[in-house]
């Protein structure tokens, strides 16, 4: 969808911010440029829609030379993103969501809707927000306002620059997984800039990890963690890839255990010898549908002689979906104090996830890793014996 070929850029005054960078977006891929300040990510980027132009190279667009389409025409396909958002201070959010259509010479009623529409998607009520200005919102809905504009005209491309980086991490983490949820929609193909690699590992599909106005690897958040091509990527990723991993580490059904489980309208003597018969200190409640309803401790079951379970039973609000990272796990656990949490399939109850089991898992991911490392480092030695 976005190809790059030998692609470089040297600025008036000699500054050489890229040199011969080649990479492909495909179709529906996010993409994330991540690295230091100064190592040329928002230059790759303006070159696409043609805010700054290559000193040499070619960039194709869906296999079209984008130095042969007008500039103007160029970006009615691109959304653009930014740090600052740049909303219009004196157009409501409506108003400013409806920009593109404007400009594209829509009908007014036609491109009101579909800003109503956009503001919905990225999770604010049009008829709440939609009249409001742009200083009458928060720094997060300004951003969530200006991912809205750059979709309202439903271009292919999304160019992203640092968009969620003037906003607090809480904020930021929740703009982070809105934008994962509306892109699971939407798919567009999207480059994105930051130079947080846990922004650039939690979204991007994969990575191009820059040095100095070069791309020193191109892969998947997982491989870019786990085997850093270079030292200076290593250093980049940090000495802490294990805590790092946490976030590219799903939780697996071979990660839980399976604590004894008892039913809502189970007699309470009944689930007492249950638990007593296991030497169990808590068992995993379920209603009729074999819901998750939450747990019941041993005392509480051992101690009433008559009753339900239902009836003794405490609700759990700590729970995921299985395949959640490992990241989330943790932190829905502090979050709730728990010892323990409730992994579903859809519905369905698959098990829990204890702090030992999660750390079993991260270990499991890191040898995985190791092993991986290795087995290149194998067969690069194979290929230079041969
Ligand atoms: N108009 C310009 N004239 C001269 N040099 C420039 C110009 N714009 C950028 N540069 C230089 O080109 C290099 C790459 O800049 P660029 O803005 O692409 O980096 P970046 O990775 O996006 O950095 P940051 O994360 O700080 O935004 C830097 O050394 C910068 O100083």
């Amino acid at each position: 969808m976005i190809r790059f070929e030998h692609v470089s850029k040297r600025y008036a005054d000699g500054t050489t911010a890229v040199a011969d960078l080649s990479f492909e977006v495909a179709e529906g891929e996010l993409v994330t440029l991540v690295g230091p300040s100064g190592c040329g990510k928002t230059t790759t980027m303006k070159m696409v829609n043609r805010l700054i132009e290559p000193s040499s190279g070619q960039i194709f667009l869906d296999g079209e030379d984008i130095a042969t389409i007008d500039p103007v025409q160029l970006r009615r396909r691109i959304g653009y993103v930014i740090q600052q958002v740049g909303l219009f201070p004196h157009k409501t959010v409506l108003e400013n969501t409806a920009t593109v259509p404007h400009l594209l010479g829509w009908q007014r009623g036609k491109a009101g809707e579909r800003a109503a529409e956009l503001l919905d998607l990225v999770g604010l009520d049009p008829s709440v927000y939609g009249d409001r200005y742009p200083d009458q919102l928060s720094g997060g809905q300004r951003q969530r306002v200006g991912v809205a504009r750059a979709l309202a005209a439903d271009p292919p491309v999304l160019l992203m620059d640092e968009p969620f980086g003037a906003v607090d991490p809480v904020v930021r983490e929740h703009l982070q997984n809105e934008f994962l949820r509306l892109q699971a929609q939407v798919r567009k193909t999207v480059l994105f800039v930051t130079h947080d690699i846990e922004e650039a590992v939690r979204l991007g599909d994969r990575i191009a990890v820059y040095g100095a106005g070069r791309i020193e690897q191109f892969d998947a958040p997982a491989a870019v963690l786990g085997s850093p091509a270079t030292p200076y990527v290593a250093d980049f990723v940090g000495a802490d890839r294990g805590l790092k991993r946490l976030t590219v580490t799903p939780i697996e059904p071979g990660d839980l255990e399976q604590p004894p489980i008892v039913h809502l309208t189970d007699p309470l003597p009944k689930a007492a010898a249950r638990l007593a018969a296991e030497g169990a200190r808590w068992a995993v409640v379920l209603d009729d549908q074999d819901n998750l309803h939450g747990w019941i401790v041993a005392d509480a079951a051992a101690t009433a002689s008559e009753g339900t379970v239902g009836e003794h039973a405490r609700r759990m609000e700590a729970w995921l979906p299985v395949g959640s990272s490992l990241k989330r796990a943790f932190s829905t656990m502090l979050q709730h104090d728990a010892g323990w949490i409730a992994v579903l399939d859809g519905d369905r109850f698959l098990g829990v996830l204890t702090p030992a089991k999660l750390h079993e898992a991260l270990r499991r991911s890191i040898d995985a890793d190791a092993q991986d490392i290795a087995r290149s480092d194998v067969e690069l030695q194979t290929v230079a014996d041969a």
